[in-house]
């Protein structure tokens, strides 16, 4: 694996023909890449989705032939099935990655119209476009290259014609240093100790992923404890502040703006917190980091700029944990473990760039969730990780998914008449299974759902017992999804528990079960830094598939700002117990309720 290379006095000329062009592009600083013209892949403008005669086609194949796709038949005519609709994702580390599909209802016919619409819709293109720097964030007038974060063979990559991958590896370099001086205990606190907890202060993309991947990667910690703090309830910093010591703690202030009102007023209270105990403010600056895009706001905070890891406007907040963002992360896993992660995200950007459609993983996840989103209806997609490791990956997804497909206006600024974005959830196996998954095989809707699991366990306590009996339930359910319970078995199963009559009879509906539900099972041989890296791309891409089918933006996230605008006109007309009228009457009896219960 290539570190960041200090090639402060590299330069290397047009002229000069190097041997591995890899090492060019490492020696390769801005000077010569802005000589070199970038070739920026554009997107082409596309038809209302509902009018493009693939879209047609596939509407008349759903009605003719939808309700009659049984997964269990087609499984009992085709022994090759699992085959035929799983891919076996062969990776340079870790093991490979199995994405089965086949419990779906899909046929060839089914995958071939669908294959066809990603190129009717130029996925490809769209995808090539991201990699190359073009501006696809059309309503912020901004590339989009979180792929450039994980650019492990340092690709030169252009944002207006400079060659960002090097201002990526300063960034690396300094996380590193940063991350190795903190972990060796050579990086201490204002009265000598050692830090022993990180307090990460951020919210959204500030928060999400880091949660989500410290937590996953738990096994891998090299000995600090690390704390979240996002929310606006003083509550989530109060509890935190009661477990760290002014003395150890190293507060990382995480946002990509530095304005965000929940992030700001966190950090200024914990560094209230901090200079009670501390006194003197020159402490500060061995206390507290910054992670922004902005740095006049980081240093109006009163963080040194040296103290500040940047990044820019083309990495969006739910797609950061790969840059500065992921600075917990490094600190949690240590910097080798974090580069681990980067390698598996850019092994699977490698893959998305490179397998064919019909062989593309997140182009077929994306596929999949257009066939039950747009024609069967589904609302919403369900990510059920059988590891309790990854008890927030369906959250981070929830940010990942929800804010980038959540549109309703096409690129182009009509408004669709489909189906977008769907309401994504999930729970870690087994857990969801005694609450919520009573409705996915006797419940009313579809819900498709993918199953996550490894095949080794970090915790093989009771000799594998544990994980033997997980592994068993996540195989069980997806059986138990697709075969359902015929009224026939359920009718024997009554008979054989002695039941006969009426008693049978009536008990008998309750005891049926469609089947038919569709599921993907997602297996790793363990969940590694790498394997979750390339994971979480996974996810990531099969976002961007269905977003350029949908032809929406999936980069801005415009409608979160309405009810932020409105909190600020309301945030003073609760300063005092003035009853007001300025809303509608229940806004006006809400406030009022609450100043005189306060
Ligand atoms: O990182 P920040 O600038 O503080 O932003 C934090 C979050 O807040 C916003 O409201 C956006 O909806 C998110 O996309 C973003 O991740």
């Amino acid at each position: 694996m290539a570190e960041p290379t200090d090639n402060e006095n590299t330069e290397v000329t047009e002229n000069e023909e190097p041997a591995q062009p890899v090492v060019e592009y490492v020696k390769c600083t801005a000077k010569c890449a802005a000589e070199r013209p970038p070739q920026v892949v554009e997107m082409e403008p596309k038809p209302l989705l509902t009018s493009e005669p693939t879209w047609q086609k596939i509407q008349d194949y759903y009605s003719q032939n939808g309700q009659n796709i049984v997964i269990k038949d087609l499984f009992a005519q085709d022994p090759g099935r699992f085959d035929k609709y799983s891919l076996k994702i062969t990776t340079p580390k870790d093991g490979d990655i199995l994405i089965d599909y086949s419990k779906n209802r899909i046929n060839d016919e089914v995958l071939n119209l669908l294959l066809e619409l990603a190129k009717t819709r130029k996925v490809d293109q769209a995808r090539d476009a991201m990699f190359s720097g073009g501006k696809i964030n059309i309503t912020e007038n901004r590339a989009v290259l979180h792929v450039t974060l994980r650019n492990r063979k340092n690709r030169p990559i252009f944002v207006d014609g400079k060659n960002v991958t090097q201002d990526v590896n300063d960034v690396l370099a300094h996380m590193k240093e940063f991350t190795e001086s903190v972990l060796s205990g050579q990086w201490t606190g204002y009265t000598g100790k050692q830090i022993t907890d990180v307090v990460n202060i951020g919210i959204g993309g500030s928060d999400l992923g880091p949660v989500m991947v410290t937590e996953a990667l738990k096994p891998y910690n090299q000995g600090l404890k690390l704390h979240f703090v996002s929310n606006i309830d003083g509550t989530h910093l109060a509890e935190v502040l009661k477990l760290v010591d002014p003395e150890t703690v190293l507060f990382i202030i995480a946002s990509k703006t530095f304005t965000t009102l929940e992030t700001c007023t966190n950090a200024g209270s914990a560094k209230t917190w901090f200079l009670e105990k501390a006194g003197d403010p020159a402490s500060v600056a061995k206390h507290f980091v910054a992670l922004s895009t902005n740095e006049p706001k980081v240093t109006e905070f009163g963080i040194d700029k040296a103290n500040m890891f940047g990044f820019w406007d083309w990495v969006g907040g739910r797609y950061s944990l790969w840059s500065a963002i992921g600075l917990s992360i490094c600190l949690a896993v240590g910097y080798d473990n974090f580069v681990n992660l980067l390698e598996g995200a850019n092994f699977m950007d490698e893959h998305f760039q490179t397998a064919p459609l019909d062989k593309n993983g997140p182009v077929i996840l994306g596929l999949l969730g257009i066939w039950y989103h747009n024609f069967y209806g589904a609302q919403t997609h369900a990510i059920l990780p059988y590891d309790q490791y990854l008890h927030r990956f369906p959250a981070y997804f929830q940010q990942g998914d929800m804010e980038s497909n959540g549109k309703y206006v096409t690129r182009g600024g009509e408004v669709v008449d489909y189906t977008t974005g769907p309401i994504v959830w999930g729970e870690p196996g087994t857990n969801g299974q005694h609450a919520f998954y009573q409705l996915f095989h006797q419940g009313t809707r579809i819900i498709p759902a993918d199953f996550l699991a490894p095949a080794q366990t970090h915790n093989p306590i009771a000799d594998g017992l544990h994980h033997k009996y997980l592994l068993a339930n996540f195989l069980a359910q997806t059986e138990a999804l697709m075969n359902g319970k015929t009224p026939d078995q359920a009718r024997q199963e009554l008979e054989t528990q002695g039941l006969q009559g009426e008693a049978l009879e009536k008990l008998l509906p309750h005891k049926v079960f469609e089947g038919n539900r569709p599921t993907n099972s997602i297996v790793v041989q363990k969940f590694t830094p790498f394997t979750l890296g390339a994971l979480i791309v996974l996810y990531e891409h099969k976002i961007f598939t269905q977003g350029i089918i949908w032809d929406i933006n999936s980069f801005d996230q415009w409608g979160v700002e309405l009810g932020k605008a409105l909190a600020k006109v309301i945030e003073p007309e609760l300063e005092d117990n003035t009853p007001v009228s300025s809303h509608d009457s229940s806004t006006n009896g809400l406030i009022n309720f609450i100043k005189t219960s306060r």
